[in-house]
């Protein structure tokens, strides 16, 4: 069994345990449910740069990034650094992340908000509305057409924006479809974390140009981002580069300021 469906057995225990603790009537009293959302779609055509900074604790593949530093002033950090847009795990087993780091993130910036999630059900798209997202994660990899349809509907019913991940051409041609806004291509492998930025490259054409496309994972320099912008790529999606340093906000600022140079 690779990591990914180890992950997906343990979601799907996950929500249904969550379902039993804290009914869906709950979420929708939320404070926050009733929030307009901000488009990081809309954010992302308008950049130079399109970075979308992510609050990554650890992760499978590296184990320890970062344990000391607090959701706020990581998100402060970047959007002092001009970033179009967060993403900030929730996933709290294999990515030291939760829905108490989205809603401190909410709380502190207006920029829009990711829930990196490993989305298998309607109920968690109802969690990220109430904990302040503005854009879920669905990832074609573990999910089929159907899922895909149902669950990214359900999200713009919600006002939320959609980003379908994609890491080859099987899952691309089978999950493109109205209700997804933005494309984002994995650079890393999830049953292996092999990562090459080649697969950005190599699935930039069969991606319609109605979608954002977003490269994703493994991006480390400026260099990396001038050789995506050719092939259409208006977003990437950064998360360990901004991480692993002792000030993310910092990095980050360093490494726009070089985008726009
Ligand atoms: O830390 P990196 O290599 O910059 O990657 C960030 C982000 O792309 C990565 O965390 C990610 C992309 N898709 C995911 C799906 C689930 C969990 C994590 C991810």
């Amino acid at each position: 069994m690779n990591i990914l469906d180890k992950i997906v057995i343990d979601k799907r225990k996950e929500v249904a345990l969550k379902k039993s603790i804290i009914p869906q009537s709950s979420l929708e009293k939320a404070t926050l449910f009733e929030r307009e959302t901000i488009s990081l779609a809309q954010a992302l055509r308008k950049s130079n740069s399109g970075i979308i900074a992510e609050h990554k604790r650890r992760s499978p593949s590296k184990s320890v990034i970062n344990h000391s530093l607090n959701v706020a002033d990581v998100v402060m950090g970047y959007e002092q650094a001009g970033v179009c847009g967060m993403s900030v795990l929730t996933d709290g087993k294999y990515f030291g992340g939760s829905l108490d780091d989205l809603v401190l993130a909410r709380a502190a910036t207006l920029l829009p908000l990711l829930r990196k999630e490993f989305v298998i059900d309607e109920y968690q798209l109802l969690e990220a509305k109430a904990y302040g997202a503005d854009v879920i994660l669905l990832i074609a990899a573990i999910l089929d057409r159907k899922q895909i349809e149902l669950l990214s509907k359900t999200a713009k019913s919600l006002g939320l924006e959609v980003l379908l991940e994609v890491h080859n051409k099987e899952e691309l041609d089978m999950s493109v479809m109205p209700s997804i806004d933005m494309l984002g291509v994995n650079n890393r492998n999830l049953k292996n974390f092999e990562v090459h930025l080649e697969t950005s490259q190599n699935l930039s054409n069969y991606i319609p140009n109605d979608f954002v496309k977003v490269s994703e994972s493994g991006i480390s320099s400026v260099a990396a981002i001038k050789q995506l912008q050719p092939y259409g790529f208006k977003g990437f999606l950064i998360g360990e580069n901004f991480m692993k340093t002792e000030n993310p906000g910092k990095s980050a600022t360093e490494f726009i300021k070089n985008i726009e140079a």
